[in-house]
C-alpha cells in the first residue's frame, strides 16, 4: 500500500489515507470508521465537579452532543433508563504501570488486560509512565507506542527522566513540542536503578519549566531507604515487613520537602506522586499554604488499606502489599482522607502495577527483591466512591472532582475529558447508589491472581461503562476489542503555569532593587 500520512498524529494506531480509503496502522481491531451508536441516557443525575442536576444526556459519533432535561429522539437511538442513578463522567487514573518493566520483571497486566479491569470499573482513561529505554526518552517512546497498540481504551503517557545529558534535554523538547506529553517523572529512590541526585532535579526542573511541562518526583530518600534496608539485613529481618521498616515515612517526608524546596528555587510547580504519609502530606499543606503550586497525589492503596498485612505469615499474602512507598500504619490513611476532602491533595491515583504471586515469590528469601506494586485500576473508583462518599467525607461533586476532572486539568485535556459537557468525549458512567459491589480476585479483570482488597465490599455499583461513545461494560459483561484505544496527547503550559512569568519578573526586579538603590544613592 502506498500512503501519505495527513490525519492528526494519534501515536501508536496513525491512519492514512489513499485516495479516498482510510487505513489504520493498528496492528489489532480499530473502530475509529465504524459508527458508533447513537445512544441518550435518561432521567439520571448528571455530575459534573462544579454542577449537578437531572438531566438527558444525548450521544453521537463519541461525543456527547446534548445535556438538557427531556431530550426527545428518534427510533434508532438506544435509551438508557438512569433515573435515580448518577451519570458521571468516566475515571481518569493518573498513575499507571502497564507492561512495566521492573526489578527483573515486568508487570503482569498489559495494555489490554489492565484497561478492560479499567473499564469494568468505571475508569476510561489513565496515564502510563513511559521508561526510556537504555536512557533514550525516543526510543522509550516508541516502545510504549508499541505496547499500547493493543489498547481498548484512551491513555496518555507521562516520561521518566532517568539520567541527565544532552540528548535528554533535546529530547525532552521533541516529546513535549511532537509526542504529547506534559509531564517527566524523577525517582528519588530506587537506588543503582532509576534514581537521580538534586542536581539532576535541578537540571530536570529547570527544563520542565522552560517547556510548560509538569515535574513529577517519587519523593523517598533513596539513600535512607538503601541504609534502612542495610539495617534490616543486619538484623536477620528478610520477610515483607522488613519493606516498611526499611522506608519510613520520615524518608518520605524529607524528599518531599527536598523536592518541594527545589520546586520553590526554580519557581515551577510540582507534582507529587502516591502520597502515602502523614509527613509528606504535611509538607504539601505547608508548601500550599504558602501560595506554592504543588498537587499531590494519595493513591487508592494509600486511603483504604494500612500496613499491618506485611506481617502475614504466609510469604505471598504479605507479599502482594509491597509497593514503593510502603502502605502506612493505620492513621496516615485517615489523614490522607482528610487531606483529600479539605483540598490539601487533589486527585487520587492508583500506581496500578500488578505482580502475580510467582513473581513476588522472587523475594521470598529477601524483601528487597519482592516487585513493588499494587493493583488498583480496576477497584479505584468503587472504593474511593464508598470510602468517601457514603461516609459523608465529599459530595458526588467532590468525587468526580479528584477522581477524573481535576486530573483532566492538571494535565491539560479539559474539558475534552473529565467533564459531562456539550462536546466534552462521551467517556461516561451509570452508578447505582443502591446496589452494592465486592471484590475478589476470582472475578476481577485484571490478570492477576490475587487482589490487596480481596473480599472488600460497599455501596454504590457501577452498572455501565461508556467509552467514546461505545458501550463497553453493561449487565457485568465487558465488551472490549484490542486496538480500540486512543492515544491523547497532552498539551503543555497548563493553568499551572498561569502566572509564573510574572512571580518570575517580581523576582528578578527584586533582586535589581537593592542595585538600583545603590545606584541612585552614589549619584546623589
Ligand atoms: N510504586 C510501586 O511500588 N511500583 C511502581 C513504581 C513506582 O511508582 O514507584
Ligand atoms: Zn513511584
Ligand atoms: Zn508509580
Amino acid at each position: 500500500m502506498s500512503a501519505t500520512l495527513d490525519l492528526e498524529y494519534y501515536g501508536p494506531t496513525s491512519h492514512f489515507r489513499d485516495g479516498n480509503l482510510l487505513f489504520c496502522t493498528a496492528e489489532y481491531g480499530c473502530l475509529d470508521f465504524v459508527p458508533s451508536p447513537k445512544i441518550l441516557i435518561k432521567g439520571g443525575t448528571v455530575v459534573n465537579a462544579h454542577h449537578h442536576e437531572v438531566a438527558d444526556v444525548y450521544i453521537e459519533d463519541g461525543i456527547i452532543i446534548a445535556v438538557q432535561p427531556n431530550i426527545n429522539v428518534s427510533d434508532d437511538v438506544r435509551v438508557i433508563d438512569a433515573t435515580g442513578k448518577y451519570v458521571m463522567p468516566g475515571g481518569i487514573d493518573p498513575h499507571t504501570h502497564l507492561e512495566m518493566e521492573f526489578m527483573g520483571t515486568e508487570a503482569i497486566d498489559d495494555f489490554f488486560s489492565g484497561q478492560a479491569a479499567a473499564l469494568s470499573g468505571g475508569t476510561t482513561m489513565h496515564i502510563d509512565f513511559v521508561l526510556p529505554v537504555n536512557g533514550s526518552l525516543s526510543a522509550g517512546f516508541e516502545a510504549y507506542s508499541r505496547k499500547a497498540e493493543k489498547s481498548c481504551m484512551d491513555y496518555g503517557f507521562h516520561m521518566a527522566i532517568t539520567k541527565w545529558d544532552d540528548d535528554v534535554a533535546r529530547d525532552m523538547d521533541i516529546m513535549v513540542k511532537e509526542r504529547g506529553i506534559n509531564s517527566f517523572k524523577f525517582f528519588m529512590a530506587y537506588k543503582g536503578s532509576f534514581m537521580i541526585n538534586d542536581e539532576l532535579l535541578l537540571e530536570g526542573f529547570k527544563k520542565c519549566k522552560s517547556l510548560g511541562a509538569l515535574a513529577q518526583v517519587h519523593a523517598e530518600n533513596g539513600d535512607g531507604v538503601a541504609e534502612g534496608q542495610r539495617r534490616m539485613i543486619e538484623l536477620g529481618i528478610m520477610g515483607p515487613e522488613g519493606h516498611a521498616l526499611s522506608r519510613p515515612p520520615l524518608l518520605e517526608g524529607e524528599a518531599t520537602a527536598r523536592a518541594i524546596r527545589l520546586a520553590a528555587f526554580v519557581n515551577t510547580p510540582l507534582y507529587v506522586v502516591h502520597v502515602m504519609s502523614i509527613d509528606a502530606l504535611e509538607e504539601i499543606a505547608q508548601a500550599r499554604k504558602s501560595g506554592q503550586r504543588v498537587i499531590g497525589e494519595p493513591v487508592v492503596s494509600g486511603l483504604v488499606l494500612d500496613e499491618s498485612k506485611l506481617w502475614d505469615p504466609d510469604f505471598i499474602t504479605a507479599a502482594k502489599y509491597v509497593m514503593s512507598p510502603p502502605i502506612r500504619k493505620s492513621g496516615h490513611d485517615k489523614a490522607l482522607q482528610g487531606a483529600l476532602s479539605s483540598g490539601i491533595l487533589q486527585l487520587v491515583g492508583t500506581d496500578h502495577c500488578t505482580f502475580n504471586s510467582a513473581q513476588k515469590a522472587m523475594g521470598i528469601h529477601d524483601f528487597r527483591k519482592i516487585p513493588n506494586g499494587v493493583n488498583g485500576i480496576e477497584e479505584r473508583m468503587h472504593l474511593v466512591w464508598d470510602l468517601m462518599v457514603e461516609t459523608g467525607q465529599i459530595s458526588a461533586s467532590d468525587f468526580v472532582r479528584i477522581t477524573s476532572t481535576a486530573c483532566a486539568q492538571i494535565f491539560n485535556i479539559y474539558p475534552r475529558k473529565g467533564a459531562i459537557l456539550t462536546g466534552s468525549d462521551a467517556d461516561i458512567i451509570i452508578l447505582n447508589p443502591n446496589s452494592s459491589f465486592q471484590i475478589n480476585a476470582e472475578s476481577h479483570h485484571s490478570r492477576t491472581d490475587t487482589n490487596v482488597y480481596e473480599g472488600k465490599r460497599g455501596k454504590g455499583k457501577i452498572e455501565v461503562t461508556i467509552s467514546r461513545g461505545r458501550i463497553v461494560w453493561e449487565n457485568g459483561e465487558l465488551k472490549v476489542e484490542p486496538g480500540t484505544g486512543r492515544y491523547v496527547p497532552m498539551p503543555p503550559f497548563s493553568y499551572l503555569f498561569d502566572g509564573i512569568d510574572k512571580m518570575d519578573s517580581a523576582y528578578y526586579s527584586s533582586l535589581h532593587a537593592p542595585v538600583q538603590r545603590m545606584i541612585k544613592t552614589v549619584e546623589s
